[in-house]
């Protein structure tokens, strides 16, 4: 069997025009241009290319977007200034603020600053628990995007057995709860799970969100199951040359994609979802704030 591959590019793509659609609604209807601020702090090359594609992705879609470039030794009590005045700024409707932030500033004391009504990466304990009883809010970026990939490559999860590997706040626990919600029966195995192969052979889908590169093995899948793979690493690549690196996910893609019924590439599987994703919760929390219904197309 060869797998097919899931592409996240394409479906994240769609997913933006389905999102210019909106705003443009929104504008149209009740005069409201949705707008997102965006802070990165310090020079870390990785996170400078991210806030860049959301920055032009809100722009493209017809949002305002504000970008705040801070030095690696602005002081955190600076940082909060900074997210107090964006938290009582009309225009802004969406806050995030690009982790890591530099050791000197704890994430946390960033995160419980920013207002939930703005909170568009789903990061504050508010909006972690709206999102565990089911109300309305933003949702975590990265697991929402696989549960849209998931959704459209199975239709109903009900009843599937779904092994997340990974718990951390960013995807493995916020992933489990959209999953329970999806009627799946979730395991949630890490670094200190025994035989984790056997636990992941049961598996009819796996989200291996571990941060080890190529770590879990092709015979490690259950013929026939959904892998996404949210992993993205950069590994040594001397075949393209001196110096040269590529990125991998945590998956063994070549081998699973031998087992596996369809399987994420990276790149271009998740993380592409993951800013379509975040585009889609400014608008859910632009509605909200005005009193508007989000669209359902946009959330889980
Ligand atoms: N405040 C936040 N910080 C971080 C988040 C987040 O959701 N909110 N997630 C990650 C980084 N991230 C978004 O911020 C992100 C990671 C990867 C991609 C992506 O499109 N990756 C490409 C490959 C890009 C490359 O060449 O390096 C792919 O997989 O195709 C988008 C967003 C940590 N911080």
């Amino acid at each position: 069997m060869t797998a097919k591959i899931i592409d996240g590019k394409r479906f994240a793509e769609d997913l933006r025009g389905r999102i210019a659609g909106h705003v443009a609604r929104l504008k149209a209807e009740h005069d409201i241009t949705p707008g997102l601020a965006v802070v990165i702090v310090g020079e870390d090359p990785a996170s400078q290319v991210y806030v860049s594609s959301k920055a032009k992705q809100t722009a493209e879609v017809g949002m305002n977007s504000y970008k705040y470039e801070l030095p690696a030794d602005v002081t955190e009590v600076e940082l909060l200034e900074l997210i107090r005045r964006l938290n009582e700024d009309k225009a802004v409707h969406g806050i995030l603020v690009q982790m890591p932030v530099p050791k000197h500033i704890d994430p946390n004391k960033v995160i419980e600053a920013i207002d939930p009504a703005k909170d568009v990466d789903c990061f504050t304990p508010a909006n972690v628990g709206k999102v565990q009883i089911g109300l309305p809010g933003p949702v975590s970026c990265t697991p929402l995007g696989c549960l849209m990939l998931l959704r459209d490559e199975l239709g109903s999860l009900e009843g599937m057995h779904a092994v997340i590997i990974g718990r951390s706040n960013l995807v493995g626990k916020p992933m489990m709860q959209l999953l329970l919600r999806d009627n799946c029966t979730v395991t949630v195995a890490h670094s200190r799970t025994k035989d984790l192969a056997a636990v992941v052979r049961q598996a009819d889908i796996v989200v291996a969100a571990v941060g080890r590169p190529q770590m879990i093995k092709g015979d490690w899948i259950k013929p026939g199951a959904v892998v996404i793979d949210v992993g993205i690493n950069r590994i040594d690549a001397p075949e393209r040359g001196e110096g040269k690196t590529r990125l991998v996910g945590d998956v063994d893609t070549a081998a699973a994609s031998e087992v596996a019924g369809a399987i994420t590439p990276v790149p271009g599987g998740v993380g592409p979802m993951t800013i379509a994703c975040l585009l889609a919760n400014t608008i859910t929390t632009a509605s909200l704030i005005n009193g508007l219904t989000p669209p359902s197309d946009l959330t889980a």
